[in-house]
Protein backbone atom coordinates (compact mmCIF):
# COMPACT_ATOMS: atom_id res chain seq x y z
CA UNK A 1 0.00 0.00 0.00
CA UNK A 2 0.89 3.69 -0.26
CA UNK A 3 3.78 4.58 2.30
CA UNK A 4 3.61 8.77 2.27
CA UNK A 5 5.91 11.78 0.57
CA UNK A 6 9.84 11.64 1.09
CA UNK A 7 10.81 15.05 2.75
CA UNK A 8 13.99 16.05 1.16
CA UNK A 9 17.19 15.27 2.88
CA UNK A 10 19.59 18.29 1.97
CA UNK A 11 23.58 17.12 0.66
CA UNK A 12 26.01 17.99 3.33
CA UNK A 13 29.86 18.00 2.75
CA UNK A 14 31.98 15.28 3.45
CA UNK A 15 30.56 11.65 4.99
CA UNK A 16 29.16 10.45 7.88
CA UNK A 17 30.21 7.72 9.84
CA UNK A 18 29.73 4.08 9.65
CA UNK A 19 26.76 3.29 12.50
CA UNK A 20 27.65 1.43 16.03
CA UNK A 21 24.74 0.24 17.28
CA UNK A 22 23.14 -1.58 20.63
CA UNK A 23 22.20 -4.65 19.40
CA UNK A 24 19.63 -7.09 21.43
CA UNK A 25 20.80 -10.59 20.12
CA UNK A 26 24.69 -10.15 21.04
CA UNK A 27 23.46 -7.50 24.36
CA UNK A 28 26.30 -5.25 22.88
CA UNK A 29 27.90 -2.83 20.22
CA UNK A 30 27.92 -3.57 16.72
CA UNK A 31 29.23 -0.92 13.75
CA UNK A 32 27.35 -1.78 11.05
CA UNK A 33 28.71 -2.32 7.67
CA UNK A 34 25.73 -2.68 5.25
CA UNK A 35 26.98 -2.84 1.33
CA UNK A 36 25.69 0.32 -1.14
CA UNK A 37 21.58 -0.77 0.01
CA UNK A 38 21.44 -0.76 3.65
CA UNK A 39 17.82 -3.15 4.55
CA UNK A 40 16.15 -2.15 7.61
CA UNK A 41 13.02 -3.67 8.17
CA UNK A 42 10.94 -1.99 10.89
CA UNK A 43 7.47 -3.05 12.82
CA UNK A 44 4.90 -0.63 11.77
CA UNK A 45 1.36 0.09 13.88
CA UNK A 46 -1.63 -1.81 14.33
CA UNK A 47 -3.74 0.69 13.53
CA UNK A 48 -6.27 1.51 15.84
CA UNK A 49 -4.81 4.80 18.46
CA UNK A 50 -2.17 6.27 15.96
CA UNK A 51 -0.02 7.67 16.41
CA UNK A 52 1.06 7.75 19.67
CA UNK A 53 3.84 9.54 21.50
CA UNK A 54 5.48 5.72 22.26
CA UNK A 55 4.71 5.17 18.15
CA UNK A 56 6.33 8.51 16.90
CA UNK A 57 9.39 7.83 19.57
CA UNK A 58 9.96 4.38 18.18
CA UNK A 59 9.85 5.71 14.57
CA UNK A 60 11.86 8.55 15.30
CA UNK A 61 14.28 5.68 16.28
CA UNK A 62 14.71 4.05 12.71
CA UNK A 63 14.40 7.69 10.87
CA UNK A 64 17.85 8.42 12.79
CA UNK A 65 19.27 5.27 11.24
CA UNK A 66 17.98 5.66 7.69
CA UNK A 67 20.00 9.28 8.10
CA UNK A 68 22.90 7.68 9.20
CA UNK A 69 23.31 5.88 6.48
CA UNK A 70 21.87 8.15 3.92
CA UNK A 71 24.70 10.25 4.95
CA UNK A 72 27.41 7.88 4.53
CA UNK A 73 25.89 7.75 0.88
CA UNK A 74 24.50 4.24 1.11
CA UNK A 75 20.66 3.59 -0.37
CA UNK A 76 18.34 2.80 2.06
CA UNK A 77 15.50 -0.34 1.46
CA UNK A 78 13.33 0.53 4.23
CA UNK A 79 10.22 -2.20 4.68
CA UNK A 80 7.28 -1.38 6.99
CA UNK A 81 4.17 -3.22 7.80
CA UNK A 82 0.57 -2.49 8.52
CA UNK A 83 -0.63 -4.99 11.34
CA UNK A 84 -4.23 -4.41 9.63
CA UNK A 85 -5.67 -7.33 10.79
CA UNK A 86 -5.29 -8.70 14.20
CA UNK A 87 -7.43 -9.66 17.51
CA UNK A 88 -6.92 -6.08 19.10
CA UNK A 89 -7.93 -4.22 15.58
CA UNK A 90 -11.15 -5.92 15.48
CA UNK A 91 -11.69 -5.77 19.43
CA UNK A 92 -11.60 -2.16 19.42
CA UNK A 93 -14.18 -2.44 15.64
CA UNK A 94 -16.30 -4.35 18.07
CA UNK A 95 -16.66 -1.66 20.52
CA UNK A 96 -16.66 1.26 18.72
CA UNK A 97 -19.74 -0.51 16.55
CA UNK A 98 -16.67 0.15 13.49
CA UNK A 99 -16.08 -1.53 10.33
CA UNK A 100 -12.95 -3.01 11.28
CA UNK A 101 -11.35 -1.80 7.61
CA UNK A 102 -12.76 1.42 7.90
CA UNK A 103 -11.38 1.67 11.44
CA UNK A 104 -7.76 0.10 9.79
CA UNK A 105 -8.06 2.57 6.82
CA UNK A 106 -8.53 5.64 9.18
CA UNK A 107 -6.07 5.28 11.30
CA UNK A 108 -3.02 4.04 8.94
CA UNK A 109 -4.27 7.84 6.70
CA UNK A 110 -3.85 9.27 10.31
CA UNK A 111 -0.33 7.61 10.91
CA UNK A 112 0.85 8.82 7.67
CA UNK A 113 -0.27 12.56 8.18
CA UNK A 114 1.47 12.16 11.55
CA UNK A 115 4.68 10.80 9.83
CA UNK A 116 4.73 12.97 7.14
CA UNK A 117 4.63 15.81 9.08
CA UNK A 118 7.40 14.72 11.67
CA UNK A 119 9.50 14.18 8.70
CA UNK A 120 9.96 10.48 8.52
CA UNK A 121 11.10 8.83 5.66
CA UNK A 122 8.70 6.67 4.28
CA UNK A 123 9.47 2.49 3.68
CA UNK A 124 10.00 1.71 0.07
CA UNK A 125 7.43 -1.10 0.60
CA UNK A 126 4.74 -0.43 2.93
CA UNK A 127 2.55 -3.76 3.30
CA UNK A 128 -0.41 -4.24 5.23
CA UNK A 129 -1.08 -8.04 6.66
CA UNK A 130 -4.19 -7.99 4.74
CA UNK A 131 -2.42 -7.93 1.15
CA UNK A 132 0.48 -10.34 2.57
CA UNK A 133 -2.07 -13.39 3.14
CA UNK A 134 -1.13 -14.60 -0.48
CA UNK A 135 2.21 -14.99 0.73
CA UNK A 136 1.60 -16.26 4.35
CA UNK A 137 -0.19 -19.32 3.30
CA UNK A 138 2.55 -21.04 1.59
CA UNK A 139 4.99 -20.12 4.36
CA UNK A 140 3.00 -21.93 6.96
CA UNK A 141 2.66 -25.23 4.75
CA UNK A 142 6.08 -25.08 4.35
CA UNK A 143 6.73 -25.16 8.14
CA UNK A 144 4.24 -27.90 8.27
CA UNK A 145 5.96 -29.67 5.90
CA UNK A 146 9.16 -29.37 7.70
CA UNK A 147 7.19 -30.82 10.88
CA UNK A 148 7.83 -27.27 12.26
CA UNK A 149 4.53 -26.81 12.80
CA UNK A 150 1.09 -29.05 14.16
CA UNK A 151 -2.03 -28.55 13.90
CA UNK A 152 -4.46 -27.73 17.44
CA UNK A 153 -8.51 -27.59 16.55
CA UNK A 154 -8.11 -26.52 13.59
CA UNK A 155 -5.73 -23.97 14.74
CA UNK A 156 -1.76 -24.07 13.47
CA UNK A 157 1.40 -23.56 15.89
CA UNK A 158 5.01 -23.17 15.31
CA UNK A 159 6.95 -25.66 17.29
CA UNK A 160 9.72 -23.24 19.02
CA UNK A 161 11.85 -26.23 19.46
CA UNK A 162 11.99 -26.72 15.97
CA UNK A 163 14.80 -23.72 15.89
CA UNK A 164 18.09 -24.66 17.79
CA UNK A 165 18.49 -20.91 17.66
CA UNK A 166 15.13 -19.60 19.50
CA UNK A 167 15.96 -17.61 22.68
CA UNK A 168 18.88 -15.87 20.77
CA UNK A 169 17.30 -12.81 20.19
CA UNK A 170 15.77 -11.98 23.79
CA UNK A 171 18.11 -14.17 25.45
CA UNK A 172 15.58 -14.80 28.21
CA UNK A 173 14.98 -17.49 30.14
CA UNK A 174 12.02 -20.00 30.28
CA UNK A 175 9.41 -18.33 32.81
CA UNK A 176 10.07 -14.66 31.83
CA UNK A 177 9.03 -15.80 28.55
CA UNK A 178 5.95 -17.47 29.32
CA UNK A 179 5.07 -14.42 31.07
CA UNK A 180 5.48 -11.91 28.27
CA UNK A 181 3.79 -14.69 25.83
CA UNK A 182 0.86 -14.32 28.00
CA UNK A 183 0.90 -11.10 28.12
CA UNK A 184 1.68 -10.12 24.75
CA UNK A 185 -0.44 -11.98 22.80
CA UNK A 186 0.28 -15.52 23.11
CA UNK A 187 -1.53 -18.47 24.80
CA UNK A 188 0.95 -20.50 27.09
CA UNK A 189 -2.51 -21.95 29.17
CA UNK A 190 -3.90 -23.32 26.29
CA UNK A 191 -4.49 -27.24 26.27
CA UNK A 192 -2.83 -29.46 23.57
CA UNK A 193 0.19 -27.59 22.60
CA UNK A 194 3.50 -28.62 22.66
CA UNK A 195 5.82 -26.19 24.23
CA UNK A 196 3.59 -23.32 26.14
CA UNK A 197 5.47 -20.98 23.96
CA UNK A 198 4.50 -22.35 20.55
CA UNK A 199 2.71 -19.21 18.60
CA UNK A 200 0.34 -19.00 16.27
CA UNK A 201 0.54 -19.63 12.87
CA UNK A 202 -2.61 -19.55 11.53
CA UNK A 203 -5.97 -19.00 13.31
CA UNK A 204 -8.75 -21.10 11.86
CA UNK A 205 -11.83 -19.11 11.26
CA UNK A 206 -13.99 -18.06 14.23
CA UNK A 207 -17.62 -16.64 13.70
CA UNK A 208 -18.32 -13.33 13.44
CA UNK A 209 -14.58 -12.87 12.65
CA UNK A 210 -13.10 -11.81 8.86
CA UNK A 211 -11.31 -15.20 7.17
CA UNK A 212 -9.17 -15.55 4.49
CA UNK A 213 -9.12 -18.83 1.81
CA UNK A 214 -5.92 -20.48 3.10
CA UNK A 215 -5.43 -23.16 0.77
CA UNK A 216 -4.59 -26.89 2.73
CA UNK A 217 -4.54 -24.65 5.82
CA UNK A 218 -8.20 -23.65 5.57
CA UNK A 219 -9.87 -20.41 6.15
CA UNK A 220 -8.78 -18.41 8.40
CA UNK A 221 -6.20 -15.77 9.32
CA UNK A 222 -2.47 -15.23 10.13
CA UNK A 223 -0.69 -15.38 13.61
CA UNK A 224 1.01 -11.79 14.11
CA UNK A 225 4.94 -13.16 13.75
CA UNK A 226 4.65 -14.81 10.74
CA UNK A 227 3.40 -11.50 8.90
CA UNK A 228 6.45 -9.84 9.26
CA UNK A 229 8.72 -12.62 8.45
CA UNK A 230 6.53 -12.88 5.31
CA UNK A 231 6.86 -9.38 4.60
CA UNK A 232 10.55 -9.42 5.34
CA UNK A 233 11.60 -12.39 3.27
CA UNK A 234 9.26 -11.65 0.46
CA UNK A 235 11.52 -7.56 -0.07
CA UNK A 236 14.74 -7.90 2.06
CA UNK A 237 15.68 -12.02 2.31
CA UNK A 238 17.99 -13.09 4.79
CA UNK A 239 20.76 -11.60 6.72
CA UNK A 240 18.89 -7.68 6.29
CA UNK A 241 20.89 -5.48 8.29
CA UNK A 242 18.37 -3.99 11.37
CA UNK A 243 14.76 -5.66 12.50
CA UNK A 244 13.62 -2.51 14.33
CA UNK A 245 10.46 -2.06 16.77
CA UNK A 246 10.22 -1.36 20.22
CA UNK A 247 11.71 -2.87 23.51
CA UNK A 248 8.11 -4.61 23.96
CA UNK A 249 8.59 -6.80 20.83
CA UNK A 250 11.89 -8.48 21.60
CA UNK A 251 9.70 -11.02 22.53
CA UNK A 252 7.80 -12.70 21.70
CA UNK A 253 7.91 -10.94 18.35
CA UNK A 254 11.30 -10.29 17.17
CA UNK A 255 12.42 -13.79 18.77
CA UNK A 256 9.45 -15.66 17.02
CA UNK A 257 10.22 -14.41 13.84
CA UNK A 258 13.48 -14.98 13.62
CA UNK A 259 13.03 -18.67 14.41
CA UNK A 260 10.27 -19.07 12.03
CA UNK A 261 12.72 -17.61 9.27
CA UNK A 262 15.86 -19.12 10.17
CA UNK A 263 13.95 -22.75 10.21
CA UNK A 264 11.70 -22.07 7.06
CA UNK A 265 15.24 -21.41 5.29
CA UNK A 266 18.11 -22.98 7.17
CA UNK A 267 19.91 -20.01 7.19
CA UNK A 268 20.93 -17.77 10.04
CA UNK A 269 20.07 -14.48 11.02
CA UNK A 270 17.15 -13.42 9.76
CA UNK A 271 18.57 -9.83 10.90
CA UNK A 272 22.10 -8.83 11.49
CA UNK A 273 21.03 -6.95 14.67
CA UNK A 274 17.84 -6.41 16.53
CA UNK A 275 17.92 -2.72 17.72
CA UNK A 276 14.80 -1.90 20.26
CA UNK A 277 13.79 1.65 21.12
CA UNK A 278 12.97 2.57 24.79
CA UNK A 279 9.36 2.71 26.30
CA UNK A 280 7.38 6.40 26.47
CA UNK A 281 4.84 6.44 29.50
CA UNK A 282 2.24 9.08 30.52
CA UNK A 283 1.75 9.43 34.51
CA UNK A 284 3.88 6.63 35.42
CA UNK A 285 2.54 3.87 33.13
CA UNK A 286 4.19 2.98 29.48
CA UNK A 287 1.39 5.01 27.22
CA UNK A 288 -0.35 1.82 25.52
CA UNK A 289 -3.81 1.39 23.65
CA UNK A 290 -4.98 -0.51 26.87
CA UNK A 291 -4.62 2.10 29.36
CA UNK A 292 -5.66 4.67 27.34
CA UNK A 293 -2.67 7.28 28.66
CA UNK A 294 -2.07 8.04 24.94
CA UNK A 295 -0.21 11.91 24.08
CA UNK A 296 -1.08 11.90 19.86
CA UNK A 297 1.00 13.71 17.24
CA UNK A 298 -2.23 14.69 15.67
CA UNK A 299 -3.97 16.68 18.94
CA UNK A 300 -0.55 18.62 19.47
CA UNK A 301 -0.79 19.14 15.91
CA UNK A 302 -4.32 20.20 16.18
CA UNK A 303 -3.79 22.28 18.98
CA UNK A 304 -1.03 24.26 16.53
CA UNK A 305 2.11 22.71 18.42
CA UNK A 306 4.84 22.63 15.73
CA UNK A 307 5.83 18.81 14.26
CA UNK A 308 9.42 20.02 14.43
CA UNK A 309 9.14 21.16 18.19
CA UNK A 310 7.27 16.91 18.44
CA UNK A 311 10.43 16.09 16.52
CA UNK A 312 13.21 17.81 18.99
CA UNK A 313 11.53 16.35 22.23
CA UNK A 314 11.47 13.05 20.51
CA UNK A 315 15.29 13.79 19.81
CA UNK A 316 15.62 15.21 23.24
CA UNK A 317 15.54 11.63 24.97
CA UNK A 318 18.16 8.82 24.00
CA UNK A 319 16.37 6.37 21.89
CA UNK A 320 17.07 3.13 23.91
CA UNK A 321 15.67 5.02 27.39
CA UNK A 322 12.33 4.41 28.82
CA UNK A 323 10.89 8.17 29.56
CA UNK A 324 8.05 9.93 30.63
CA UNK A 325 5.89 12.12 27.77
CA UNK A 326 5.83 15.63 30.20
CA UNK A 327 4.39 19.15 28.67
CA UNK A 328 7.83 20.60 29.95
CA UNK A 329 9.71 18.79 27.70
CA UNK A 330 7.40 19.91 24.99
CA UNK A 331 8.53 23.46 26.13
CA UNK A 332 11.90 22.92 26.23
CA UNK A 333 11.74 22.22 22.62
CA UNK A 334 9.58 24.93 21.42
CA UNK A 335 11.79 27.11 23.27
CA UNK A 336 14.73 25.35 21.52
CA UNK A 337 13.06 25.40 18.05
CA UNK A 338 12.65 29.35 18.67
CA UNK A 339 16.73 29.58 19.46
CA UNK A 340 17.42 27.57 16.30
CA UNK A 341 15.76 29.50 14.03
CA UNK A 342 16.61 32.52 15.42
CA UNK A 343 20.59 31.43 15.12
CA UNK A 344 19.54 30.14 11.65
CA UNK A 345 18.26 33.37 10.45
CA UNK A 346 21.22 35.19 11.51
CA UNK A 347 23.43 36.38 8.24
CA UNK A 348 26.44 34.43 9.48
CA UNK A 349 27.84 32.87 12.45
CA UNK A 350 30.54 30.83 14.08
CA UNK A 351 31.84 28.07 11.29
CA UNK A 352 29.86 24.89 11.34
CA UNK A 353 31.85 22.33 9.88
CA UNK A 354 32.81 21.16 12.76
CA UNK A 355 29.53 20.99 14.16
CA UNK A 356 28.34 18.91 11.19
CA UNK A 357 31.02 16.12 12.21
CA UNK A 358 30.06 16.33 16.04
CA UNK A 359 26.35 15.90 15.05
CA UNK A 360 27.63 12.90 12.64
CA UNK A 361 29.56 11.64 15.76
CA UNK A 362 27.03 11.66 17.77
CA UNK A 363 24.73 9.47 16.10
CA UNK A 364 26.73 7.09 14.80
CA UNK A 365 27.50 6.02 18.58
CA UNK A 366 24.54 4.70 19.15
CA UNK A 367 22.10 7.51 17.68
CA UNK A 368 22.97 9.87 20.59
CA UNK A 369 20.51 12.65 19.80
CA UNK A 370 20.12 14.26 23.43
CA UNK A 371 24.89 14.72 21.89
CA UNK A 372 23.77 15.99 18.58
CA UNK A 373 21.30 18.30 19.88
CA UNK A 374 23.75 19.78 22.70
CA UNK A 375 25.83 20.14 20.16
CA UNK A 376 23.80 22.50 17.86
CA UNK A 377 22.69 24.70 21.16
CA UNK A 378 26.60 25.17 22.10
CA UNK A 379 26.61 26.21 18.10
CA UNK A 380 23.41 29.05 18.73
CA UNK A 381 25.03 30.09 22.13
CA UNK A 382 28.23 30.65 20.53
CA UNK A 383 26.75 32.81 17.38
CA UNK A 384 24.96 34.86 19.85
CA UNK A 385 27.84 35.72 22.30
CA UNK A 386 30.81 35.94 19.52
CA UNK A 387 28.74 36.46 16.92
CA UNK A 388 31.06 34.77 13.74
CA UNK A 389 31.74 35.93 10.55
CA UNK A 390 30.96 32.46 8.49
CA UNK A 391 27.99 33.54 5.78
CA UNK A 392 27.58 30.27 5.17
CA UNK A 393 27.36 29.06 8.75
CA UNK A 394 23.68 29.22 9.31
CA UNK A 395 22.62 27.39 6.07
CA UNK A 396 25.00 24.85 6.68
CA UNK A 397 23.60 24.00 10.35
CA UNK A 398 19.56 24.78 8.82
CA UNK A 399 20.63 22.02 6.50
CA UNK A 400 22.44 19.57 8.51
CA UNK A 401 19.86 19.44 11.10
CA UNK A 402 17.40 18.67 8.73
CA UNK A 403 19.13 15.68 6.65
CA UNK A 404 20.63 14.35 10.09
CA UNK A 405 17.99 14.73 12.47
CA UNK A 406 15.23 15.36 10.38
CA UNK A 407 13.95 19.26 11.99
CA UNK A 408 13.22 21.70 9.34
CA UNK A 409 13.93 25.18 10.57
N1 LIG B 1 4.71 3.39 24.69
C1 LIG B 1 5.51 3.08 23.68
N2 LIG B 1 6.77 3.60 23.64
C2 LIG B 1 7.61 3.32 22.61
N3 LIG B 1 7.28 2.54 21.55
C3 LIG B 1 6.03 2.01 21.55
C4 LIG B 1 5.09 2.24 22.60
N4 LIG B 1 3.93 1.58 22.29
C5 LIG B 1 4.15 0.96 21.10
N5 LIG B 1 5.40 1.21 20.66
C6 LIG B 1 6.03 0.73 19.45
O1 LIG B 1 5.34 1.24 18.33
C7 LIG B 1 5.37 0.27 17.27
C8 LIG B 1 3.94 -0.03 16.84
O2 LIG B 1 3.26 -0.59 17.94
S1 LIG B 1 1.83 -1.20 17.67
O3 LIG B 1 1.02 -0.19 17.10
O4 LIG B 1 1.42 -1.78 18.91
N6 LIG B 1 2.00 -2.33 16.56
C9 LIG B 1 2.81 -3.43 16.73
O5 LIG B 1 3.53 -3.59 17.68
C10 LIG B 1 2.78 -4.44 15.58
N7 LIG B 1 1.93 -3.97 14.47
C11 LIG B 1 4.18 -4.71 15.10
S2 LIG B 1 4.21 -5.82 13.73
C12 LIG B 1 6.07 -0.97 17.83
O6 LIG B 1 7.45 -0.97 17.45
C13 LIG B 1 5.95 -0.78 19.33
O7 LIG B 1 7.02 -1.40 20.03
ZN1 LIG C 1 6.23 -6.93 13.30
Amino acid sequence: MYAWPASEVPALPGSGRDLSIHDTATGGRITLTPGPVARIYVCGITPYDATHMGHAATYNAFDLVQRVWLDTKRQVHYVQNVTDVDDPLLERAQENGDDWTALAERETALFREDMTALRMLPPQHYIGAVESIPGIVPLVERLRDLGAAYELEGDIYFSVESDPAFGSVSRLDAEAMRLLSAERGGDPERPGKKNPLDPMLWMAARDGEPSWDGGSLGRGRPGWHIECVAIALDHLGMGFDVQGGGSDLAFPHHEMGASHAQVLTGERPFAKTYVHAGMVALDGEKMSKSKGNLVFVSTLRRDGVDPAAIRLALLARHYRSDWEWTDGLLREAEERLDRWRAAVSRPDGPSAEALVEEIRAALADDLDSPAALAAVDRWAAAQSATGGTDEGAPGLVSRAVDALLGVAL
